[in-house]
């Protein structure tokens, strides 16, 4: 599902010109199989990030090949990218990224809006997806009158909107209580159950790791074990 094939990634910093490059990713490999739930774990700057925009293709290697999806990703534009990112690719982020100007219906129904999805199709769609998460009452409400919870939920009604085989989530409990961390990883496994979506998870939680069927580590740009215990986790390649 997801394939990274000796990838490497530096960037390049300071003033134009007098640019000095910094290593960060070194021969990465990396095979996520369909239905799959992986977490990246490893120390802050380890580059965990860095691996998650490669793959949601927010920035591009500087070598090696990116899969997604069973299609070559490496060399798309950032306009093929937008689109393919569309189909393909939900995102869970920390923070949420809900506009604060939208209400939380607004929110979610934005993937739709950018389809070009009918107004009744959308209320159908938003509406059955809020009732999913258990926010369709709040669907009026602005992010700033919801809880980190219910925001989280809105996040996730919105990466769903479009049925992405694959959801990307960065630190996804890192501003959640605990009662919101566990039903969220609930919520995590019953998709990966029910709908086959596969998960990558950055995370520094052990709870979200232990949520995976495979862990792998970044190890100052090295990924170690990512064919290793769990790699022979049987799925549909
Ligand atoms: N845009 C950038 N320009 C230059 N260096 C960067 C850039 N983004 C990240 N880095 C560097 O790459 C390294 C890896 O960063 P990355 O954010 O991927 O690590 P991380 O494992 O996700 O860390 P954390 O757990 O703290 O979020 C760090 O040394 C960081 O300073």
């Amino acid at each position: 599902m997801i394939e990274l094939i000796q990838v490497n990634h530096q960037f390049a910093i300071g003033k134009k010109g007098k640019e000095r490059v910094v290593p960060v990713l070194h021969h990465i490999d990396l095979h996520v199989k369909k239905g799959e739930i992986v977490a990246i774990v490893g120390r802050s700057g380890s580059g965990k990030s860095t691996l998650l925009n490669l793959i949601s293709g927010y920035i591009r290697p500087t070598s090696g090949t990116i899969r997604v999806a069973e299609q070559d990703v490496t060399g798309l534009s950032e306009g093929d990218w937008a689109n393919f990112r569309l189909a393909h690719l939900g995102f869970i982020f920390q923070s949420f990224q809900l506009i604060p100007s939208m209400t939380a219906f607004e929110n979610a129904e934005l993937p739709l809006v950018l389809k070009g999805i009918a107004l009744s199709e959308r209320k159908k769609r938003v509406m059955e997806l809020l009732e999913q998460m258990g926010v369709a009452e709040y669907a009026g409400h602005y992010p700033g009158e919801l809880s980190g919870g219910q925001q989280q939920r809105v996040s996730i009604a919105r990466s769903l909107m479009l049925n992405p085989p694959i959801v990307l989530a960065d630190e996804p409990t890192g501003s959640l209580d605990t009662d919101n961390e566990r039903q969220l990883l609930a919520l995590i496994r019953e998709l990966n159950r029910d709908l086959g979506i596969t998960f990558v998870l950055i995370t520094h939680d052990d709870q979200v790791a232990a949520t995976a069927h495979r862990t792998v580590t970044l190890k100052d740009g090295y990924l170690l074990n990512a064919y290793g215990k769990g790699a022979e986790y049987s799925y549909e390649a």
